[in-house]
């Protein structure tokens, strides 16, 4: 059983907040349903939990509001300064809207600075005069340079006696040493009062009609709890009837943050109340929007300081946007949410630096454009986390079926003031009982308070042993997952679990609320980063994000790359595959990048800004990137020694895909460790084209296999080089000549006496035989070489391309014999199951033989099975050159996406 106190929003905000609120509740849950728009929203599971009484309705009355008003909301930061003052006057003037309210903060710092004035005063330090000074000054230049005649003159009087009675304010505070809040509330909202006289001012000398309101005239708010207030509605309602009526311009201008109580004493509604006032103003107004200007585009998906590919979200639900907020991101607060939900106005959250940018609206149930869109993106809106958290697991076989453990075990968390942000519950069964268990997440600073408290109140029960443990586990985070539409969508929360697994986190607790509309993970902390950006790439990013190594550019590796550059916005736009090539290695350099290589230019850069090539180093690079979830390394060398880390890079969860045989046909204590490894683990090793290139030869293999059918015999022609030779070794051409324009071709080994030697074909024949499960060493297999013995310890591959013309008359002669007999030469390989062997030769075939009636490069493999038995099962076409093997490559890449997740196409 899980559940988690997901309405009980104050507790995450009163850790994020410390200054704010303590018990945060939904003010407008008793709102009465006949002024409520659409009541298909059902808020009382919030309410069950919360103990805040329910505010009042508000009046339905005045003919003035309705939505013919447009709410905006200015922060600090958007009237900074008199150009972004001036700037937010040309913005309220675009907004065609019939009738405007803006609600504005104070300049930005000013708050900070008012705050510091009563803290100064209060501990009796004389620089609060000039920190006073500095205030006046501020606004005093601000309004010289936006204002001038008589509304300029009018403002700086206002200032100048407002000033004075700060003055005289402080100077109680200095001289009592302390001031009580509704002081410090007086003198806090000075801020708002003056840059909502300053904008207001602006607009009239823009031609406006405008008037200012000191928003204590009309709103009324009752504290609820140390830093908590509940809106007043319908006295707030009555006095905003009454100011229209004697202030009926079409704009007003109007102070964020302040407000009164029933009393009339000033107050505020405490840090970041801003937007909360806009809020309440909207619902008082029943407007038509309620527009937040800040400085970014919108509600990203992920935190983008964690994840560089958070999208802004178009549309959030205000369930989502309020759950979201709960788990740490930076939306707006829940309580903003609140007062118009109500009345169904949307919020649209912009930025006021960027007006291209639509910024994404909260609203009743963003409407889906049509059916196709709705895949899993629109099911999970956005993640967010929270981190220094520590879990505490109570366990016990004494706590089942006992009423009241709960409440005693969150009675002691309560009585030390922790903070619990999530709770899971679970029972489980072992050989001699059942166990209980209850788990929680708090903030990691409240952990060992809690965890004492717990020992004093369970001393007994852990005595007895009746509770086996009461386990602190630091370090953790939460990872949430919001979307409203995961409630009704199977495969949301598997399709998390998945991501989290393929990027091999561990995950603690798990907790669902009721509500469905999020699904939380608890994480160890220096996991969380990979575990967000897992699963955002998984729902968002593309469906299959890998982040992959090229190891050697050479002729096979760089078409590999030019490949992967054409293919890589068709995989990602159609297949949801997306391939980032983070590294490219090749002997002597590397290129290492954090975000992906540019594939246009690569091998420019890997020139010019290339690095000391170090292997390890690099492995680590691409697999060490924490924003995308799978890696795999692509050798397309030739090289033992890189053959070498295979074990060790998948034993780390590195996929590894290679066209290279060294692995594979190396010694076989190597070869079985490493197949079964693999086969342990859910990490992947594709190696395709080390047989026949891109020709399905270990794919038909394997299927054949796994179906149950039994391999009796493969024989064929496993060369593409050797069979380009003897393709075009005719007539009166010069054997030479045809492995010079096989090299040139791109068929050949890059030593092309492996191909000549047989020791090429030999590895096929050898990864094959140990596919089919025998159990052969290279040196088991007979080969026929083809290099001439002079010519087999030459040093450089050119010195023995040079020397070979003068070897061409011996097998001259043999390709002669062979003809005048009405046949050709063709050098095949034989894995012989049956008889466990395997054989490399040259030999002799009629010309009818199909062997005899290849072209070009072509390889032909013939596979008698059980069930391919009269007829063998064939497979034929191109077995070597660039583009056929880095398409088989690639072709292993796709599939190793699709084993990791990206959808069938
Ligand atoms: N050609 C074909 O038709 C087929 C080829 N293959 C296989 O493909 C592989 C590549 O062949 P090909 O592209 O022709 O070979 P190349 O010689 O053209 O390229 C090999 C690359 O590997 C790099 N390299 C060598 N040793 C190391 C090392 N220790 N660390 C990092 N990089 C290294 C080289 O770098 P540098 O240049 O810096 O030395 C070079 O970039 C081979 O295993 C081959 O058997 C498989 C099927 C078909
Ligand atoms: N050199 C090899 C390339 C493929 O493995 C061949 O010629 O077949
Ligand atoms: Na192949």
């Amino acid at each position: 059983m899980m559940q988690r106190l997901s309405k009980t929003l104050g507790f995450a905000y009163q850790m994020r907040h410390p200054h704010s609120f303590t018990a945060l509740t939904p003010p407008a849950i008793g709102f009465s349903s006949r002024l409520v728009k659409s009541e298909s929203y059902n808020f009382k599971a919030s309410s069950s939990v919360t103990d805040v009484s329910t505010p009042e309705v508000p009046v339905e009355s005045s003919i003035v509001k309705g939505d013919t008003w447009s709410i905006h909301k200015f922060g600090g930061t958007c009237v900074g300064t008199s150009q972004r003052i001036q700037n937010v006057a040309n913005i309220v003037m675009g907004d065609s809207s019939e009738r405007k309210f803006v609600v504005v903060s104070a300049m930005s710092k000013v708050t900070d600075m008012m705050y510091d004035l009563i803290e100064k005063a209060q501990s009796r330090d004389d620089s609060y005069l000039l920190a006073l000074d500095a205030v006046f000054e501020k606004h005093k230049l601000t309004a010289l340079d936006l204002l001038d005649g008589e509304e300029l003159a009018t403002f700086l009087s206002t200032l100048t006696l407002d000033i004075n009675n700060l003055k005289a304010m402080l100077r109680a505070i200095y001289i009592a040493g302390h001031g009580t809040e509704s002081f410090s509330a007086f003198v806090a909202g000075h801020g708002e009062l003056w840059s909502a006289q300053i904008l207001s001012s602006v607009l009239r000398k823009g031609g406006v009609d405008c008037t200012w309101m000191d928003t204590r005239d009309v709103l009324i708010v009752t504290p609820a709890g140390s830093n908590q207030v509940d809106p007043d509605y319908e006295e707030s309602e009555q006095r905003l009837d009454n100011w229209l009526s004697k202030n009926p311009s079409k704009v007003v201008v109007a102070t964020g943050f302040i407000a009164s109580t029933p009393q009339n004493i000033p107050t505020t509604l405490k840090r970041d109340g801003s937007d909360f006032s806009a809020a309440i103003m909207g619902a008082l107004f029943r407007a038509r929007q309620v527009t937040i200007w800040t400085d970014v585009d919108g509600v990203y998906s992920a935190d983008p300081r964690k994840v560089s590919e958070a999208v802004i979200l178009n549309t959030l639900s205000y369930q989502e946007a309020w759950e979201m907020s709960y788990f740490g991101a930076n939306v707006l607060h829940p309580r903003t949410i609140i007062p118009v939900m109500q009345y169904d106005i949307p919020i649209v959250i912009r930025n006021i630096f960027n007006l291209s940018a639509p910024g994404t609206k909260i609203c009743r149930e963003p409407i889906l454009e049509n059916e196709e869109k709705q895949t899993l993106e629109t099911y999970v809106k956005g993640f967010a986390t929270i981190d220094n958290l520590a879990l505490v697991n109570v366990e016990g076989t004494g706590m089942a079926g006992v009423p009241g453990t709960a409440s005693a075990i969150f009675g002691a968390v309560k009585d030390v003031g922790a903070n619990v942000i999530m709770i899971s519950q679970a029972y489980f069964f072992t050989l001699a009982s059942s166990e209980h268990s209850v788990c929680f997440a708090v903030p990691e600073k409240e952990v060992k308070a809690v965890a004492k408290a717990l020992e004093a109140r369970f001393r007994q029960a852990l005595n007895a042993g009746r509770l086996s443990q009461i386990a602190v586990i630091p370090n953790c985070s939460i990872l949430a997952a919001v979307g409203q539409k995961m409630a009704s969508t199977p495969g949301v929360s598997a399709t998390l679990f998945n991501a989290l697994a393929k990027a091999k986190i561990n995950v603690r607790a798990i907790a669902q609320g009721c509500s469905e509309y999020n699904i939380t993970v608890v994480v160890k902390r220096e996991d969380c980063v990979r575990a967000l950006r897992a699963v955002h790439s998984r729902f968002y990013l593309s469906k299959t994000s890998i982040a992959v190594g090229i190891i050697g550019p050479g002729l096979i590796g760089a078409t590999l790359l030019n490949q992967l550059r054409d293919q890589a916005a068709v995989l990602k736009e159609k297949s949801k595959i997306d391939l980032r090539v983070m590294g490219i290695i090749g002997s002597k350099k590397m290129l290492l990048s954090d975000t992906g290589i540019d594939l246009f230019a690569w091998k420019e850069l890997l020139k010019e800004k290339g690095e000391k090539a170090d292997l390890n180093k690099f492995a680590h690079h691409v697999h060490g990137n924490n924003f995308i979830p799978n890696t795999v390394l692509v050798d397309c060398t030739s090289s033992t020694e890189v053959a070498d880390h295979y074990h060790d890079w998948l034993h780390t969860g590195i996929h590894v895909i290679t066209p290279n045989k060294k692995a594979n046909s190396g010694p076989l204590d190597k070869y079985l460790k490493l197949r079964a490894l693999q086969k342990q683990s859910f990490t992947h090793y594709f190696y395709e084209a080390t047989v026949g290139a891109g020709l399905p030869i270990m794919h038909t293999l394997r299927d054949l296999l796994q179906t149950g059918d039994k391999i009796i015999r493969i024989e064929g022609i496993f060369s593409g080089t050797l069979s380009y030779i003897f393709n075009n070794f005719v007539d009166t051409r010069a054997f030479s000549e045809v492995v010079m324009e096989a090299k040139a071709a791109g068929y050949t080994e890059p030593d092309p006496r492996d191909d000549l030697a047989g020791t090429d074909v030999a590895r096929k024949v050898i990864i094959l035989a140990r596919e089919c499960g025998l159990d052969l060493e290279l040196s088991d297999i007979p080969v026929q070489s083809l290099v001439p013995d002079p010519l087999k310890e030459t040093a450089s591959v050119d010195d023995f391309m040079q020397q070979l013309p003068s070897f061409d008359s011996d097998i001259a002669t043999k390709r002669q014999a062979a003809e005048d007999a009405g046949e050709v030469l063709r050098y095949v390989g034989v894995v012989d199951v049956n008889n466990q062997k395997g054989a490399v030769e040259l030999k002799r075939y009629k010309k009818q033989h199909p062997f005899a009636q290849l072209s070009g490069s072509d390889n032909i493999i013939a596979f008698t099975t059980e069930r391919y038995n009269k007829q063998p099962l064939i497979v034929r076409g191109p077995g070597a050159g660039a583009q056929v093997t880095a398409g088989g490559v690639f072709s292993d890449i796709l599939r190793l996406a699709s084993n990791l997740g990206a959808p069938s196409y």
